[in-house]
């Protein structure tokens, strides 16, 4: 079923997507390959079943926007992704360095290539702007264990709310961004409930921040996430946050109830 669906969403690529009953074959394929983005990243064996491996570009790689201090913090939370055994062996740590693509349906199998069907146009809010170090530099990091999430981000100077300082919608958008993440690692699919802002303090723009986030409780499809922002060294308070997330069927993002 699977690659028969492939070989006509291929056939129909190749034919200008003429005729195509996109929702029908969305459904159906991101349905089942957006269940946790963990699959894909650790790859079970239907997915060799997938013909398109396109992979997608990761922008949460450091780039020369990148101010010493975000590389410093970039460096500290990568190092501890890396972990040592008893006889000094390399192994995976308790964190894991996650990527950051353009669009969201591109964390699914063949997502390079849907994303090319579906809104062709349509970018990640955080990743629209494509100057390096303009708006939203960010990378995440998740402790599975833990159930925990931490994302050092540099504020860009389009980012501006109060004259030189950093816009509470973007910083209320990063805070979305990190806590849905975890949510969504820990979940699968998940849509925004609430998300519950305390501005404490001003951030300077261009200042490098943290952004803690933690799991709270999960009870049934939903997921409370709690979140800290601070300076880079933590000592500053800048935002509190408590959000909910509910599990979704994808199938009503595109179009069907399935
Ligand atoms: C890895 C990838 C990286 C990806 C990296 C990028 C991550 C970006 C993340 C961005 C995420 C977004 O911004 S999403 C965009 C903003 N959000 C939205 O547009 C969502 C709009 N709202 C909805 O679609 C819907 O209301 C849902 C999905 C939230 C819930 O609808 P539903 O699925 O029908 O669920 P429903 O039965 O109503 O509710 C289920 C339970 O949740 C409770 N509940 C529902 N809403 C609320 C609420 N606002 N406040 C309190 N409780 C609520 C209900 O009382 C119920 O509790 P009980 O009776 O069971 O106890």
């Amino acid at each position: 079923m699977l690659g028969h669906i492939a070989r006509r969403l291929g056939h129909q690529m190749s034919n200008g997507l003429k005729g195509m009953n996109l929702p029908h074959v969305l459904t159906k394929e991101t349905h089942r390959h957006l269940q946790s983005p963990f699959d894909t990243i650790c790859p079970v064996s239907m997915m060799s079943l997938w013909p398109f491996s396109g992979k997608p570009q990761d922008f949460s790689q450091p780039n020369s926007s990148w101010s010493p201090e975000m590389v410093r913090l970039y460096e500290h939370y990568n190092a501890l992704c890396d972990a040592e055994n008893e006889n000094g062996e390399k192994k995976r740590g308790p964190w894991r360095k996650l990527p950051s693509y353009d669009r969201t349906i591109k964390y699914a199998t063949g997502g390079v290539h849907l994303s090319k069907l579906v809104q062709a146009k349509a970018r990640l809010f955080t990743r629209c702007i494509e100057e390096e170090g303009a708006a939203f530099e960010y990378v995440a990091f998740l402790n599975k264990v833990e159930k925990t999430c931490v994302c050092v981000f540099q504020a860009g100077h389009l980012l501006e709310g109060a004259p030189g300082h950093l816009h509470g919608g973007a910083i209320a958008t990063m805070i979305d961004t990190v806590t849905g993440t975890l949510a969504g690692y820990l979940s699968g699919p998940v849509m925004t409930a609430y998300l519950n802002t305390n501005y404490r303090s001003p951030v300077p723009l261009g200042s490098v921040l943290l952004i803690h986030c933690a799991l709270d409780r999960i009870e049934g499809k939903k997921i409370f996430v709690n979140c800290k922002v601070t300076s880079s060294d933590e000592s500053k308070l800048h935002t509190e946050a408590a959000a909910l997330f509910v599990s979704i069927n994808i199938g009503p993002l595109f179009g069907t109830q399935s």
